[in-house]
């Protein structure tokens, strides 16, 4: 998109892809921009004081669309004081807002508006979307969301993805992390090589060194083979580093050397391989507090670092509910239907602190077991379960009954949680969305253990 007046300057904006904060106009009138959301100039953005601009593929146009299925002369916008008012100028392929063709239309701030292959969006500049561009996807890979922090992070990661810079993905447990990764990786020219993902709470420290770097054979007791480590094994593809506040301090130079040099070495071995790989770093751990703490290398902080994106936690977008249990449907083959709007209105008033993960699993419970499965999830707000209230006794103080109700409920579902995960710890944490030493606290409440009588033994999951 470019200009006819303000070349130069428009330039220099849309070069930068960044916004100036402009006071507000006498008068305290809004500013305008324009932004290009999609087609030939995607992400380029513009003033758009008041005047009338001539939009098309023409270079007499005051907006260049570099578009072949622009038209020519293909719009007029009228920026007044107080409305915009766009129109078409008989193009060939039509202009349409919101998915409606136009002739003439008052643009309210926030429209898209579609020109053959582009899509522009008029909004005022002292909003926070001038200082951001919004995404107008409601998905990035597998990820899904409506409200305005997803689309703020999907704009991120759509960014990223492209650029080979390695990126740290923060976020609480569950709030979606390895499938950014998977959509960063998808959505790289890296996408046709391996993914390989790491899971560094999952392994037994003392088998770390060796996942991530390989090992040589007789390098230690057990090692049989030559083997690669993840690294080699991701060569030209994408490192996922889950859980990388776990990687024990002793190991965090060796992946500071992978990082600054590409290059490794496997345990025992003396050649140091090249490596083509991009690495994504997740925790759900405060790392700036943990190099604080020095249990996190500084300089590797900063290394994994380069670009980084925040995963905001479930309870902070409910919006994003209704289209995440439709996506968890839909994932388990199941209808929209499968749930009644009783349930739904149940699970958009819950806060989620397992995040999705949690709410997945509280979906996939109820369409399989049926609504009287569903948790008293709210103690504001009994569920299906506590309204049946089958095998408990009523005539209890509500509290009581409400305790003996929970208890059975935890027991219940952490007995089928570790039948499912086969005992191992670290992902029965996991899949239940819950943090590992809340996990261990309500085992040793119910008298549960692990097969080798120790809640919490890592090297189960080291396999
Ligand atoms: N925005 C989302 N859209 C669709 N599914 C999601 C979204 N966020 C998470 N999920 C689903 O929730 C589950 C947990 O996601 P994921 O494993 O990516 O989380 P995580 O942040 O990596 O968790 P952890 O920190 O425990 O490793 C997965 O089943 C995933 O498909």
């Amino acid at each position: 998109m470019s200009t006819r007046d303000d070349r130069q300057e428009g330039r220099e904006a849309l070069s930068s892809e960044r916004t100036r904060t402009l006071p507000a106009k006498d008068g305290g009138k809004v500013r305008l921009k324009l932004w290009v959301l999609s087609g030939p100039g995607a992400g380029k953005g513009r003033p758009l004081p008041v005047g009338s601009y001539l939009l098309g593929k023409s270079a007499d146009c005051d907006i260049v669309l570099e578009d072949g299925t622009v038209s020519r002369h293909h719009l007029r916008l009228e920026v007044e004081e107080d409305r915009v008012v766009a129109t078409d100028l008989g193009s060939y392929n039509g202009s349409f807002c919101e998915g409606l063709r136009f002739s003439e239309l008052e643009v309210r701030p926030g429209a898209v508006l579609t020109l053959g292959e582009t899509r522009l969006k008029v909004m005022p500049e002292d909003t926070r979307e001038r200082a951001l561009l919004l995404s107008s996807r409601d998905r990035f890979g597998a990820l899904v969301g409506t409200s305005r922090r997803m689309r703020e992070v999907f704009t991120f990661l759509e960014r990223m993805a492209p650029v080979d810079s390695d990126v740290l993905i923060q976020g609480e447990t569950g709030t979606g992390k390895e499938l950014c990764a998977e959509g960063l990786h998808h959505g790289s020219p890296r996408a046709k090589k391996p993914f390989v993902v790491v899971d560094l709470a999952g392994i037994a420290p003392s088998l770390i060194e060796s996942e991530l770097f390989g090992h040589v054979k007789g390098a230690f007791t057990g090692a049989q083979a030559d083997r690669a480590g993840a690294f080699e094994r991701a060569q030209g593809g994408t490192v996922f580093l889950d859980e990388v506040g776990e990687l024990p301090l002793e190991l965090q130079p060796r992946l500071l050397r992978v990082l600054e040099r590409r290059q490794v070495k496997r345990v025992g071995g003396n050649d140091y391989r090249e490596l083509d790989v991009r690495v994504v770093a997740a925790t759900h751990v405060d790392l700036e507090a943990a190099v604080k703490a020095e249990k996190f290398r500084r300089d590797l902080f900063h290394r994994l670092a380069v670009l980084r994106v925040v995963l905001p936690p479930l309870r902070e977008r409910p919006e994003d509910i209704p289209m995440l249990i439709d996506t968890v449907l839909e994932r388990l083959g199941k209808p929209p239907s499968s749930l009644s709007d009783q349930t739904r209105a149940l699970l958009v008033q819950y806060p989620w602190p397992g995040n999705v993960r949690e709410l997945r699993n509280v979906v996939d419970r109820v369409v399989n077991l049926g609504e009287e499965s569903l948790p008293d999830i709210d103690p504001g707000i009994p569920g299906r379960a506590a309204l049946r209230a089958g095998g408990l006794d009523l005539a209890q103080p509500f509290k009581e009954a409400k305790e003996q109700l929970v208890e059975g409920f935890e027991r219940d579902y952490l007995k089928s949680l570790l039948k499912r995960c086969e005992g191992r710890f670290n992902r029965a944490a996991r899949e239940a969305g819950i943090d590992r030493v809340y996990l261990r606290k309500l085992m040793r409440k119910h008298g549960l253990e692990l097969s080798d009588g120790k809640p919490g033994a890592d090297e189960d999951d080291a396999g």
